[in-house]
């Protein structure tokens, strides 16, 4: 197998690798924290709206619950692998650690389009998926939330399924839940307003502002739309998006709104009058001051890394960049802000819904915000700080802080011997 062909797995094991090195961990605790802790696999019936009966198959990963209960997404995708959602636990581990929120890393994915489905037919194969692994899930000790494909309403059929077999109302089983229900204000729009936030201080550490900046966004769904929204009202340029279909691009900036209404009123960005097409590898490529990949896993590899053209990579996305990539891109002076660290506002919205949940006591969208901004801003400034003083890259200044937190925390506890 080639570099190229390689896992999102693989490449989280091998990023890994890099800080354990570093940090000299001791063998042990190296094995452990290589591989998740626990993983559950299902096939499951779900009824179809002509009556047929469909299997599908779910996944749902526990990478590591030292630091607290398990986090992460629910990914509703065609082509979703055990592999993904096993890499994509394991960044949960170190995300949540980056931000030092009191977690674990997980992940759940059921193989399926979603888009294929009728709103009855997503609606079951929620409900009977929650079922499935409501053996793992609950406030204390694993709590899902959206990922690509899922959204608020399903969050709200977990929650409402879990309830159901609990026989009262739990909204602390899931996060990322509508406001109506025990949702947090601020939790929609939290991993983009994370990541303006950290983009923010990468400009002003590289020493040009936001306003005015350049951007280029790979992906127009919940995060990529919400981003270039909140970039544009800091001032930005907006000069290509795309979504699995392809992309557009216009040098002097795309008009967004008429974009977002294109995409609501067509399903796709792709066809917008007003703009040239490009694929979503030249759209990767396109010169510009800030890149952020808000799409799937493995887009910025050994092949493209050369031809990257921005200041700033921002990843949104979980995996986006392989570890010969990032190599690449830090000896051309590219200043990459890591999946763990840039994607991490959306987890700590997450946590501060949780928190709201189990105090039931709820806070204004002002003082969540507020609350992103410091942990935000305090997680970039010390993984920038640690890159500076260990003269390694942003990703691995992150992994040396998030993996040091868990061993750490892995013999407090005594639980390695
Ligand atoms: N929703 C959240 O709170 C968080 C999401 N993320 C990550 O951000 C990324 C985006 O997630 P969401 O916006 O929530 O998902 P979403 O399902 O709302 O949107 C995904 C977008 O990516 C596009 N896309 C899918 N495959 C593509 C491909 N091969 N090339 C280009 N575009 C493609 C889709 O068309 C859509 O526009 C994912 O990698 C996810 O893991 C990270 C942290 C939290
Ligand atoms: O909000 C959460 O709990 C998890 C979000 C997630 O899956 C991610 O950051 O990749």
């Amino acid at each position: 197998m080639t570099m190229e062909q390689e896992s999102a797995l693989a490449s989280a094991q091998r990023q890994f690798d890099i800080a354990a090195d570093i940090l000299q961990l001791e063998p042990g605790l190296r094995r452990i924290l290589r591989v998740p802790q626990r993983e559950l696999t299902v096939t499951f019936p779900v009824k179809m709206d002509d009556g047929r009966i469909e299997t599908f198959v779910g996944y749902r990963v526990h990478h590591n619950i030292t630091r607290g209960p398990a986090k992460g997404g629910i990914r509703y995708h065609p082509n979703v692998t055990i592999d993904d959602v096993r890499a994509f636990s394991m960044l949960m581990t170190w995300k949540c650690a980056t931000v030092n929120i009191p977690y674990g890393g997980a992940k759940g994915a059921v193989v399926v389009d979603p888009r294929q489905l009728s709103m009855g037919e997503l609606e079951r194969l929620t409900r009977r998926y929650t079922s499935e692994i409501s053996i793992l899930i609950s406030p204390d000790r694993d709590i899902p939330a959206p990922d690509i494909g899922t959204n608020p309403q399903v969050m709200a059929w977990i929650m409402d399924t879990y309830s159901m077999h609990s026989g009262h109302t739990v909204p602390a089983v899931v996060t990322g839940k509508p406001i109506e229900i025990g949702g947090s204000y601020g939790r929609r729009e939290a991993t983009a307003r994370g990541l303006s936030y950290v983009l923010r201080e990468a400009a002003e550490a590289l020493s040009f502002p936001i306003a005015g900046a350049r951007i280029v966004i790979q992906g127009f769904g919940n995060v990529g739309a919400t981003c270039a929204r909140l970039l544009e009202e800091m001032g930005a340029t907006i000069i290509a998006v795309s979504d699995s279909k392809g992309g557009i691009y216009r040098r002097n900036g795309l008009p967004l709104a008429a974009v977002v209404a294109h995409k609501q009123r067509t399903g796709t960005v792709t066809d917008f009058p007003e703009a040239d097409r490009v694929t979503n590898a030249e759209l990767l490529e396109l010169p510009c001051d800030i890149l952020v990949p808000a799409a799937v896993q493995m887009q910025i590899t050994a092949r493209n890394a050369d031809r990257i053209r921005a200041r700033i990579v921002g990843e949104a996305a979980n995996a986006p960049t392989t570890p010969e990539a990032d190599a690449i891109l830090y000896d051309r002076g590219i200043f990459v802000i890591p999946d763990i660290l840039a994607g991490a506002g959306g987890v700590t919205v997450s946590y501060f819904e949780w928190v709201q949940g189990l105090q039931e006591f709820f806070w204004t969208e002002r003082e969540v915000n507020a609350q992103l901004e410091r942990v935000m801003v305090g997680a970039f400034n010390q993984v920038l700080r640690t890159a500076h003083e260990r003269r390694v890259h942003m990703r691995t200044a992150a992994y040396l802080l998030a993996v040091n937190r868990v061993a750490d925390a892995t013999r407090i506890r005594g639980i390695y011997p």
